[in-house]
């Protein structure tokens, strides 16, 4: 059995003001996003490293290979004035390849990111109310996530594997959302739902056939995560849900129909539908009461390729 070994360090945090901006992402009918202005650059990294030369840290408690991880994290902060592209992705790599080439004791590198995210803020101007490019409000919502793991073999560095994603993204339909139909039996209490109001949290991930894309050096072949962003809650907009199934599997339809250049889309998804505590309120038509839903919650895991979209035979993209 190959013994696991490595070691490194999470949480450090980047603050990069005035990165080169993001541009020429091809735009898609689901999404008015269009580039990234990059004034803030900023994530989340961890970081871990193989080598077998880090055997004798752990069995002789011999420190001659080590590279502090202390230092790790001056060696990612230094790196990010030095970057001189607009995504995580592309830094991620840029950063990987400068650790395996400057200490040949590491052979395998895992490094991974995710963007803290800040909104920009309209202030009036002349009359009008455009972004201020210099006051952002720190977002608590969703973040674009990037992993990456590469290898060195003598003296060739490859890239072993690379996923985009977007991590925590918590979307409410109020109405148009259904459960049922499902196994009856014994154990069954959850009563049948025509109508629920479909509360989601998504964690979706994408692999792209090329990694020159990932990079968002290429004319159009970068995917956003604002793009995938805005393709959850279109589908979820437009269509109407039996489950939490079937609606992650027409997200992944529509993210595979949109960007040739991937070959794998990945779902993560829990259930927080609200719990119905009026069902009829006096003074609204419409309205009701909830609250949110108690623990245990609910999970859906799933991937699609390129082949799902060949044999779904009624899909909706245009
Ligand atoms: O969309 C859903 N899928 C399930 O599998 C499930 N199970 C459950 O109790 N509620 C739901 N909702």
């Amino acid at each position: 059995m190959k013994r696991m070994m490595s070691y490194g360090k999470a949480d450090v945090w980047v603050y990069r003001t005035y990165a080169k901006p993001l541009t020429g992402v091809r735009t898609i009918p689901e999404s008015v996003f269009t580039g990234r202005k990059n004034t803030l650059f900023c994530m989340n990294v961890k970081v871990a490293v193989e080598g077998e030369e880090f055997l004798s840290s752990f069995k002789d408690g011999d420190n001659t290979f080590i590279v502090a991880t202390d230092s790790m994290k001056n060696f990612i902060l230094k790196h990010a004035g030095d970057y001189e592209g607009a995504t995580q992705e592309g830094f991620l790599e840029f950063v990987g390849r400068r650790f395996l080439e400057t200490y040949s004791q590491m052979t395998g590198i895992k490094i991974s990111g995710e963007q803290i995210p800040f909104d920009e803020l309209q202030v009036p101007v002349n009359d009008k109310f455009e972004p201020s490019p210099f006051v952002f409000r720190y977002s608590l919502n969703e973040q674009a996530f990037s992993s990456i793991e590469m290898k060195r073999s003598k003296d060739e560095i490859t890239t072993n594997d690379q996923l985009s994603g977007l991590k925590g993204l918590k979307l409410i339909k109020v109405r148009g959302s259904s459960f049922y139909g499902y196994v009856k039996d014994e154990y069954t209490t959850l009563p049948e739902s025509y109508d629920r109001p479909l509360f989601v949290f998504l964690n979706i991930e994408w692999r792209y056939q090329d990694i020159e894309n990932a990079r968002g050096n290429t004319l159009d072949g970068y995917v956003a995560a604002e793009q995938v962003r805005d393709i959850a809650y279109t589908v979820l907009h437009e269509e109407n849900s039996p489950s939490i199934q079937n609606l992650i599997y027409r997200i992944g339809l529509r993210i595979l129909g949109r960007f040739p250049q991937l070959v794998e889309v990945r779902f993560e998804s829990n259930n927080r539908t609200w719990e119905t505590v009026l069902d009829e309120i006096p003074s609204s038509q419409e309205g009701k009461v909830f609250t949110e839903p108690r623990p245990p919650f609910g999970f859906q895991c799933f991937s699609m390729t390129r082949e799902d979209l060949q044999t779904d035979g009624n899909h909706s993209n245009d």
